[in-house]
């Protein structure tokens, strides 16, 4: 699904680079914890995948996409095989909840019908059935990243990226979207999340990716957070 062989990435702006010769393959409907100190690369290994930067060197696959060589007529379509979900939850203030899913589908001119069908699905998917004509403002965060979650997966993307999805959250509602998160993962899609919450990964035991000053120092199968 995801593999990088020998990539690094060095900002301009910057003495040492953000990544520095990253080597990893995730399989298709792994679900990856991806940790590390402020700093070590996880959001620049997310752009990258995205194809928001390009690597200094090395080479990326995601999917059937070869990033590198992607053409930039078909950066959309690798950007609509991967669903996004955010800290700060990104969502349009301005529309109701399943406005902002149906935004999603609206975007890549999906047809009218078929967003009726899976936007009330969706939603009760992630728990809000019934919340669809509330406004973002009179949601908890808990709901706010529920919709997030909710219009990130509606085109059945292929892999998720979470960027510290419960950073804003506590405890009881950071468990609630993590177990969302691996309905998601049990019904195929891949998910890599990125995050400093060592209680949710030591609970959820699955594979741990952790990068120190843009490299890969460790990679466990049903890893937990460690001593860092
Ligand atoms: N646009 C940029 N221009 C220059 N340097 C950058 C840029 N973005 C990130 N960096 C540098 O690249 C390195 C990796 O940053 P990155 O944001 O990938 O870390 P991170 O692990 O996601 O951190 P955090 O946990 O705080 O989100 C840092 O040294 C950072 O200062």
């Amino acid at each position: 699904m995801i593999s990088l062989d020998n990539v690094t990435m060095k900002y301009k702006a910057s003495g040492r680079p953000a990544l520095q010769g990253l080597t990893l393959d995730v399989d298709k409907g792994e679900f990856a914890f991806l940790i590390g100190p402020s700093g070590s690369g996880k959001s620049t290994f997310f752009r990258l995948l995205l194809k928001e930067d390009k690597p200094t060197s090395g080479d990326i696959q995601v999917g059937q996409f070869h990033v590198n060589k992607l053409p930039s007529r078909r950066v959309p379509l690798l950007r609509q095989s991967i669903g996004c979900v955010f800290q700060d939850f990104r969502l349009l203030q301005q529309k109701s909840v399943a406005a902002n899913v149906a935004f999603a589908l609206e975007v890549i001119g999906k047809p009218r019908s078929t967003i009726e069908r899976v936007v009330p699905e969706v939603l009760e998917y992630v728990g809000l059935a019934g919340k669809a004509d509330r406004m973002p403002y009179e949601l908890s965060g808990g709901e706010m990243q529920r919709v997030a979650i909710a219009r990130a997966i509606v085109n059945r993307p292929l892999l998720l990226l979470a960027d510290e999805p419960t950073g804003n959250l506590d405890p009881t509602t950071s468990e609630e979207i993590v177990d969302v998160l691996d309905r998601v993962n049990r019904r195929g899609t891949t998910v890599v999340m990125a995050t400093h919450d060592r209680h949710i990964v030591d609970a959820m035991r699955r594979r741990v990716l952790e990068f120190d000053m843009g490299r890969l120092v460790r990679d466990d199968q049903r890893g937990v957070y460690g001593v860092g």
